[in-house]
């Protein structure tokens, strides 16, 4: 980690921060004054997409249904595979709040974060202490990507879209299949509002 001069502010993105074990330990032995932003999608869409990732990478890989459960009869998840276990959040945050005090941690939302873009980045900048510079001004909406894209509206740069492997197609899944995973994550979500005091809107 870089030295952080006065007036700066040192920032690192990991995705695997929240859900790996030793990581809140770490970062708190590390300096306990960090400032943590997670954001978090419905787990059902982020368990798709988390699969739609790996399956771009290995294209043998069995069907999402196959992978998701443990049973597939009694309607088991399998709660082992990454792709379902990094969506029980509050499991997660049950880890960080053992060393980190709630005010400590910011919770984006992953949705809100593509229709209102400006929103959930004035929460992070007002969190983050710092004058809300970026705005609604600085984003637009690009119809080929289907996502927010960045402009710099006091700059000549050109507009800045996410990559190819961010916003892809998500193959299409039995909705029985969705259901069910909505089933098992519906109790670990609303546990997950409670201790956030954040309501995701993900029933
Ligand atoms: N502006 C914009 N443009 C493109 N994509 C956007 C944007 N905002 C949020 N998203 C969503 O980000 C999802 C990919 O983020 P990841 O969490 O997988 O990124 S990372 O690999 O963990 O860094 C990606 O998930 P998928 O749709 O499954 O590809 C997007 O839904």
């Amino acid at each position: 980690m870089p030295r952080t001069l006065e007036g700066q502010i040192t920032m690192e993105k990991t995705p695997s921060y929240f859900v790996t074990r030793e990581a809140p330990h770490r970062i708190f032995n590390m300096n306990r004054n960090t400032k943590l932003i997670v954001v978090v999608r419905d787990p059902v869409t982020r368990a798709v997409s988390d699969y739609t990732q790996t399956v771009s990478k290995n294209p043998g890989l069995p069907s999402f249904q196959n992978l998701v459960f443990k049973n597939s009869s009694k309607g088991l998840i399998d709660t082992s595979w990454s792709a379902v276990r990094i969506g029980i959040y509050s499991k997660h945050l049950e880890n960080w709040l053992r060393y980190f005090p709630l005010s400590r941690l910011l919770f984006v939302s992953g949705e809100r974060l593509v229709t209102d873009p400006a929103s959930e980045m004035e929460r992070v900048q007002d969190f983050l202490g710092l004058k809300r510079l970026v705005t609604n001004k600085h984003f637009y909406f690009n119809q080929t990507k289907g996502f927010p894209c960045l402009k710099k509206p006091e700059g000549s740069s050109r507009p800045r879209c996410l990559g190819k492997s961010k916003g892809r197609a998500h193959p299409h899944i039995p909705s029985d299949v969705l259901y069910k995973l909505r089933d098992f994550y519906r109790p670990f979500n609303l546990k997950f509002y409670q201790m956030t005091g954040q309501d995701f809107g993900w029933e």
